[in-house]
């Protein structure tokens, strides 16, 4: 019974706010035309999930990350959330890192409060690391499946979220720290940090939807440069190839200049600027969707190779040494 009120009053209040809202776009367009619009664009696939959790009792939504790893604070006046990295010391995407973010980000998807979103990092210098070395160096079967569905799955929920998204970088951002600023519509980068998919660099490769990621911020010959070389740009390199979007003096004007960019979403009628996005992005959303089993066994079998193994483990090393230095 509860459920079937909810969608009766959610689909009334979606139709409703079609009515009031489009004739101020000057969009001639009724519900049965969105429904159609919709499923011509073959994007009702990624409507459905927020329609599925919109059926769940209001109680068992998840409103706020309250995972330590990751901070979601909400501005109420203007519905911008920050979602803030919080895994000392190089916010190096651990399987509870990650599972933080999708919590954080699912809890986003549900908040109709939400008109935006940054994405950021409690560290002074990094951003994020990138994947954590050690969830792929000798893994355990189980917590490396999972590790890698978290990632696609938090992959899923930020490439393909309806909010605007903003990645405030204000530190490193190499490999998986990159892929998800990748995930963001915008990007601004504090000075004198590097960015870039460095994965050659470690004997990996980097999968087709980090691939894709790229190739949604830098043109095709750019990309293939990149990321054959496992190339890291500097701040200057990426605002000039298109990476990153601006350059902020500091992580304060990063997040000033992010707030600024997500308010001019406030004159853009919100569904067409979801369908808009989700529609752009829909190739890469509905092969991960349909590939995700695929996409898990390349993974496993991958670091399952004893030279992959090898690789990540002189990596390690390098990285230790530099420390010891
Ligand atoms: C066909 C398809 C198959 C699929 C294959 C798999 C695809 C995998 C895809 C993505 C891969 C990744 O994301 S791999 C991660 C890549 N990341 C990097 O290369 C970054 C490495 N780190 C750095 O360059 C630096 O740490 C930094 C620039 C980010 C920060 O430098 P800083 O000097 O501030 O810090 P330290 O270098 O001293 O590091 C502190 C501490 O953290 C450890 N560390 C750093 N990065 C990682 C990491 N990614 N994972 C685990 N641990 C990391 C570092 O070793 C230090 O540890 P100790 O204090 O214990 O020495």
């Amino acid at each position: 019974m509860l459920p079937t009120m909810m969608f009766v009053i959610d689909t009334a209040g979606l139709v409703l706010r079609l009515f009031l809202l489009l004739p101020i776009y000057r969009i001639k367009v009724n519900f049965l035309d969105f429904v159609r619009y919709a499923k011509m664009m073959n994007i009702t696939r990624q409507l459905r999930p927020s329609l599925a959790k919109a059926l769940m009792p209001t109680a068992m939504r998840a409103m706020s990350a309250d995972s330590k790893l990751v901070e979601l604070t909400m501005n109420e006046k203007t519905g911008i959330a920050t979602v803030t990295m919080n895994r000392p010391p190089v916010n190096s995407l651990n399987l509870e890192l990650l599972q933080g973010l999708l919590k954080a980000f699912e809890g986003l998807e549900d908040d109709r409060k939400c008109r935006g979103m940054i994405l950021t990092s409690s560290s002074p210098t990094v951003f994020s690391a990138g994947l954590d070395i050690m969830e792929m160096y000798k893994p355990k079967p189980d917590r490396v499946k999972e590790f890698w569905t978290t990632l696609q799955d938090v992959w899923l929920a930020l490439y393909g979220s309806s909010f605007p998204t903003v990645a405030a970088i204000n530190g490193h951002s190499p490999a998986g720290g990159c892929l998800l600023s990748l995930c963001c519509e915008y990007r601004i980068m504090c000075p004198n940090y590097s960015i870039g998919l460095n994965e050659t660099k470690l004997g990996i490769v980097a999968p087709k939807w980090f691939m894709s990621s790229m190739l949604g911020a830098i043109p095709y010959r750019e990309a293939e440069l990149a990321l054959t070389s496992g190339r890291m740009f500097s701040t200057d390199e990426a605002l000039k190839i298109g990476l990153i979007d601006e350059v902020a003096s500091d992580k304060a004007d990063a997040i000033a200049k992010s707030e600024k960019f997500l308010s001019q979403f406030a004159k853009i009628h919100p569904i067409a600027r979801k369908l808009t996005k989700l529609n752009l992005r829909h190739s890469a959303l509905e092969w991960m969707q349909e590939n995700k089993e695929l996409d898990l066994n390349i993974f496993i079998s991958f670091v399952g190779q004893p030279i992959v193994q090898k690789s990540l483990e002189k990596y390690l090393e390098g990285l230790k040494a530099k420390q010891a230095k």
